[in-house]
């Protein structure tokens, strides 16, 4: 008994002084403001309503620019001012927030989480991250691309639209924009990976090589899986139990994904060698420039098979089809949707186009540093819908501060990318389209982040950049295009990473005049 109450004294002495260390060591941090009730397992939760991006923005607004947040089990901080932003993603604070959070319902599609978008700050993901801004999308690849595989999907992109509009009635036809872009910026991103195709069809409504819509069906099947799954990263319960029957299809969908990415790589590993073979010894062909990017990876092979094995090459085709596809031509239906709530703005783009290029050639490449009034629609475009309009969510791998306060390793660190784009301590009337703000180097020195910064900012803007001027210039160049009722466009938000616009975009085309004989000859 005596026993007892010395093991039960020292018991409580040692509990009394561990919480006292515990009070201190949390009196010492000065945490960042936040909501004061979370309900218990799911934090603050039930308190964001959708969009989140407007729900952070009212938490800004009430607690400033660094809020704490409980997500589920994961502590957050949502950082809502360009101010702190610019602070996160400079000197040692870049790298203490480089990493990203591993959400279960995830895992099973990113390789254990090793593809770039979600590998943790470290030596894999300094490799990946070179091979794609060196060998891949540097501006140098970007710049043969846009010769070759862009200029040639758009053209037979032109063709197909010019065809439906002659035989619609009245010369003008309906077109599913979202539709018609989704697959085009996926067929371009196709080609640049494998130069799958080697025919094109006029008449088709859809127009993808056989390999292109495999992919694009493929993805098509694993988005609403892992969506659905997404409620396993906040109920673990859900997924032990596989309540929603998710965890096969998910297998097999990327099961499926991953089958058909190596049928890719041994075909084009094929076409390599039998190039050699032509070729003489050697090479197939040593310059970069002639390859497809798993062309590009399978010559990086030769020399460090270890680590540029297949699954490697896999990992990097499945993930930038999965991110590259959607922010660029999610971008491209917001810019026409802009545009058609805006026929001034497109008429005089319109007119820009036709002093600098003329009608009687497809603009390309070379055009586009003469088209600057283009570029500030796109600029206003990406300033009022980013695409990932809280970036992608990074997370401290150590205690840090943030604008003073602590925030401790694991947190998640997410930033309001589209309430900074509409400060209106920034932007004069910041809802308001209005591309004139950037004319003339107006908007100079003004903050903006649609690609994110630091050392894990998007790596294809290069290339986003180069579609979408190209595309955006030649629909407009080559059609004029209306709304297909009276009203304005609804211009809705989705919910998720990507700001998709809720309504699909459809619109009305038909060939401007004094285009058909550049049309016909297209
Ligand atoms: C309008 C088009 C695009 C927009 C607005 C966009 C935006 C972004 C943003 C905001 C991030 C996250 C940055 C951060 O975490 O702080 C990102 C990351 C990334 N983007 Fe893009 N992106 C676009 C197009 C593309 C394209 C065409 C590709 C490739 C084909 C691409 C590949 C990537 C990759 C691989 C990452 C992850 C980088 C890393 O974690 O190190 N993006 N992008």
């Amino acid at each position: 008994m005596e026993r007892f109450y010395y093991v039960a004294a020292v018991t409580l002495v040692l509990l009394v002084l561990l919480h006292r260390l515990l009070m201190r060591r949390t009196k010492r941090r000065r945490l960042p403001p936040g909501p004061p009730f979370a309900f218990p397992i799911l934090g603050h939760l039930p308190l964001l309503k959708k969009p989140l991006q407007t729900s952070f923005a009212d938490l800004a607004a009430r607690h400033g620019p660094v809020v704490q947040l409980r997500l589920g089990s994961r502590p957050a901080v949502v950082i809502g001012s360009s101010g702190v932003a610019k602070e996160c993603f400079s000197g040692e604070l870049d790298v203490a927030i480089a990493n990203r959070p591993h959400f279960p319902s995830v895992r099973e599609a990113s390789f254990d989480y090793s593809v770039l978008t979600l590998a943790n700050y470290g030596a894999h993901w300094r490799t990946m991250r070179r091979v794609v801004t060196v060998h891949l999308l540097s501006a140098h690849s970007v710049n043969i691309m846009s010769d070759n595989v862009i200029a040639r999907e758009l053209r037979a992109m032109v063709r197909r639209l010019a065809r439906a509009s002659a035989a619609a009635p009245g010369g003008a036809t309906r077109v599913e924009l979202k539709r018609r872009l989704f697959e085009l910026s996926h067929s371009v991103l196709m080609e640049i990976m494998a130069q799958t195709r080697n025919t094109y069809s006029d008449d088709a409504d859809e127009d993808m090589s056989k390999e292109a819509r495999e992919t694009k069906e493929i993805i098509e099947a694993i988005a609403p899986l892992v969506g659905v799954a997404n409620l396993w990263d906040y109920f673990p319960l859900l997924r032990w139990l596989d309540v929603y029957g998710v965890k096969r299809k998910l297998t097999d969908a990327v099961n499926r994904r991953n089958a058909f990415i190596y049928k890719m790589i041994d075909a084009e590993r094929e076409k390599l060698k039998q190039l050699e073979r032509k070729n003489g010894e050697g090479d197939a062909d040593d310059s970069d420039e002639k390859k497809s990017m798993i062309g590009v990876m399978l010559s990086l092979q030769k020399t460090e098979p270890d680590v540029y094995n297949d699954t490697f090459i896999n990992a990097l085709v499945a993930n930038l089809l999965g991110v590259g596809t959607e922010t660029s031509s999610t971008t491209m239906e917001w810019t026409m949707t802009l545009l058609l709530n805006h026929p001034e703005v497109l008429k005089k783009a319109q007119e820009e186009i036709d002093s600098n290029v003329g009608r009687g050639r497809l603009l390309d490449k070379n055009d586009l540093p003469h088209l600057p009034y283009l570029h500030c629609i796109i600029n206003e475009t990406l300033r009022l819908y980013p695409a990932a309009p809280m970036l992608l969510p990074h997370e401290a791998s150590t205690d840090c501060k943030i604008h003073g306060y602590d925030v401790p390793a694991g947190s998640m660190v997410l930033v309001n990318a589209y309430a900074i784009h509409r400060d209106p301590a920034i932007w004069e009337d910041p809802e308001e389209f209005r591309p004139e703000r950037f004319e003339h180097g107006r908007a100079e020195g003004k903050f903006m982040m649609p690609f994110g910064m630091g050392r894990r900012k998007c790596p294809g803007e290069n290339l986003a950049m180069r579609t979408m001027g190209l595309v955006l210039g030649v629909l407009l160049q080559c059609f004029d295009w209306n709304r297909i009722g009276d009203g304005q466009i609804d211009m809705a938000t989705g919910t998720g990473t990507i700001m998709f616009k809720a309504v699909p975009l459809e619109a009305l085309c038909k060939p401007r005049t004094d285009m058909s004989a550049l049309l016909k000859k297209i």
